[in-house]
């Protein structure tokens, strides 16, 4: 059977007249036409400055999570990010490599963090990764991360993961969309005694009104 008579008159299943047209295949992490170019706040930390945890639980960046990932970010020039981490034995999917959705989830960490920077909180609506090297336990993984487009809510991010430094040899790619909400996103849906716990530290709070000024 020939490709013709799987998808009638048209050789190829998208010259299919029924098929969906070409901005369809675009996928959700591409940013639309009308997106614009993210704007850094102005209160948002130096280039080089050490953006820190968002919260001490957080299996990317709390120091709390003996298995977690440690990733220190930092802010960067425009609207982007650096971090590092080292592969750890409990980051181990194969022997000696890392699992595949920890370097994901490194991936959601830092994009997530790009949030610091425009001063909206935004969650993870899609993620994407290509991972395009295996990269061995005791390695140190370097990641950047930048916003390419804005439309409304919705945030468009990209990522990359190198081989000990920026300059390293590329291991993974990622493309991400991220939606803003509101701080009772995180409030409404949180256990409750751990949210509790957070809105009752002092410290934590400080660090959580870097959002307040957003509308
Ligand atoms: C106590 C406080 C602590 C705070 C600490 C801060 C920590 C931060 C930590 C960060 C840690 C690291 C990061 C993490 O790990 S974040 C953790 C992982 N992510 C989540 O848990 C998010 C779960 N999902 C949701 O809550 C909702 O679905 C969200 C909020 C995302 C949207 O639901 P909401 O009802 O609000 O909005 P909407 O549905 O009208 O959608 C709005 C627009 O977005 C488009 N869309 C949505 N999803 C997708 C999709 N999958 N593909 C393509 N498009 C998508 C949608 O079509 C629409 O477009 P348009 O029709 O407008 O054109």
């Amino acid at each position: 059977m020939t490709d013709q008579d799987r998808h009638g008159a048209s050789a190829h299943p998208h010259d299919d007249a029924s098929a969906p047209r070409a901005e369809v295949f675009r996928g959700p992490t591409e940013p639309p036409e009308h997106a614009v170019a993210p704007e850094r706040h102005p209160q948002a930390p130096e280039p080089g400055a050490w953006l820190g945890t968002h919260y001490d639980q957080c299996f990317g960046c709390g120091e709390q999570r003996p298995e977690g990932l440690h990733l220190r970010v930092a802010a960067g020039p425009g609207v982007s990010v650096t971090a590092e981490f080292k592969v750890a034995e409990a980051h181990q999917g194969a022997p000696g490599l890392i699992h595949g959705g920890l370097l994901s989830a490194a991936f959601d960490e830092v994009m997530g963090t790009v949030s610091w920077l425009l001063r909206v909180p935004a969650v993870t609506g899609r993620l994407e990764t290509d991972f395009l090297k295996p990269v061995p336990v005791g390695r140190i993984v370097h990641l950047r991360a930048w916003c390419v487009g804005q439309a409304g809510r919705k945030f468009y991010h990209r990522a990359e993961a190198r081989l000990d430094g920026p300059e390293g040899l590329l291991v993974a790619k990622a493309a991400a969309l991220f939606v803003g909400v509101k701080l009772e996103h995180f409030v409404t849906h949180g256990r409750q005694e751990d949210v509790q716990a957070v809105l009752e530290d002092p410290q934590r709070y400080r660090s959580l009104r870097a959002f307040d000024v957003n509308p």
